[in-house]
């Protein structure tokens, strides 16, 4: 039986992550290869020309599961019963800026469409926030919007997951399909701890597979922590096809569940599970399946990961505080 087209939101799409995004969207790499969608771009009214080229070249690119583009700098019109929304509209870090410097630009867009997601969306909408920072503009966004369940709202972390398989893949000489079970804790920031305690290459552990401890400890932390920077650095610009493409395996893995035994990581709203701050959005190992996502739970936390996460936990909180002043000076 044909699927009826679901409406796909994307905010910010006619920037860099935009048009690396709504390509994949439309030709069925994040719902799978029979599942129609219809896209809603929006952007701000500067970039309206710039939009309406990318609803052109999707338009040329003949696609045979796009049903249709509404292109708009109207949010009212854009959040209109959309069943998934990836939030990607705001303004990037450039180079020498930490996240924190995007906060005050970025926490009041998210304050605002909240209202718009709430009143226009399908109940049930699922939300990926992409756009810096990403676990705080989310937690404004859950804030804003009190009649969507908070365990719609979510965050990007899967990059950072990504990178650290990546990373991994790469030390050991095996395709990445290979590695499994990395965890990305807490913040899409550089305090993030990406941990490989649990994780495996071809079935063996990660630790006995790269069997270099020092490094695992060391420049494999730092540079997946610090990858979104030193992206900058090479390219002028951050992270777009990468960011992109995780965003896709996000809502991938969300919607369609993630294989037995797997898990990925995800920003979510926090219940405390491994002494994580309550009431911020914390990246955490998580599984997915009929639409939900679970925490993994009882993995053991040895003392070196334990500051870790607390570090993360710590900057999460303070970034709440800090996007809450700035809403309440705006
Ligand atoms: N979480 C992650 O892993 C991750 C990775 C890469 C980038 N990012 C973040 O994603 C965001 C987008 O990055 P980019 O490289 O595509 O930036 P970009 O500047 O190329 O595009 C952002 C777009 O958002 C639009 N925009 C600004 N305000 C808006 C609003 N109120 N409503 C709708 N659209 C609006 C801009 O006009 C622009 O077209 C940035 O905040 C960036 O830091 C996050
Ligand atoms: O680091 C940035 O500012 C961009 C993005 O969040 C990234 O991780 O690539």
């Amino acid at each position: 039986m044909v699927k009826a087209p679901i409406k796909v939101l994307i905010t910010g799409a006619a920037g860099q992550i935009g048009y690396a995004l709504a390509p994949r969207v439309a030709s069925g790499t994040m719902l799978g290869p029979d599942q129609p969608v219809i896209l809603h771009l929006l952007d701000i009214p500067p970039a309206a020309q710039s939009l309406e080229g990318v609803k052109m070249e999707l338009i040329d690119s003949a696609f045979p599961l796009l049903h249709g583009v509404v292109a708009t700098t109207d949010v009212e019109e854009a959040t209109r019963d959309v069943e998934i929304a990836i939030m990607v509209g705001g303004f990037p870090r450039k180079a020498g800026m930490e996240r924190k410097d995007v906060m005050s630009k970025n926490v009041s867009i998210y304050k605002s469409q909240a209202s718009a997601l709430e009143k226009n969306a399908k109940p049930g909408v699922k939300v990926l926030v992409v756009a810096n920072p990403a676990n705080t503009n989310a937690l404004i966004l859950k804030e804003n919007a009190p009649s969507i369940p908070p365990e719609n709202i979510t965050c990007l972390t899967r990059l950072d997951h990504n990178r650290a398989l990546g990373q991994v893949a790469e030390r050991t000489g095996t395709p990445v399909s290979e590695v499994k079970n990395v965890i990305i804790w807490g913040n899409h920031s550089s305090t993030q701890y990406p941990d490989v305690a649990h994780g495996t290459v071809a079935g063996k552990s990660i630790k006995e597979a790269v069997a270099d401890d020092a490094w695992l400890s060391g420049d494999f932390i730092s540079t997946v922590q610090q990858r979104g920077a030193a992206i900058i650095k090479m390219r002028g610009m951050s992270s777009a096809l990468s960011a992109a493409s995780s965003a896709c395996d996000h809502i991938r893995d969300w919607v369609h569940g993630t294989p037995p035994g797997t898990w990925v990581s995800m920003g979510v709203f926090s219940d405390g599970s491994y002494g994580a701050p309550k009431d911020v959005v914390y990246s955490f190992p998580a599984e997915c399946k009929d639409g939900k996502w679970s925490i993994v739970q009882g993995l053991p936390i040895d003392d070196f990961a334990a500051a870790k996460l607390k570090a993360t936990g710590d900057e999460l909180v303070e970034e709440k505080a800090l996007a809450l002043e700035c809403l309440a000076e705006s």
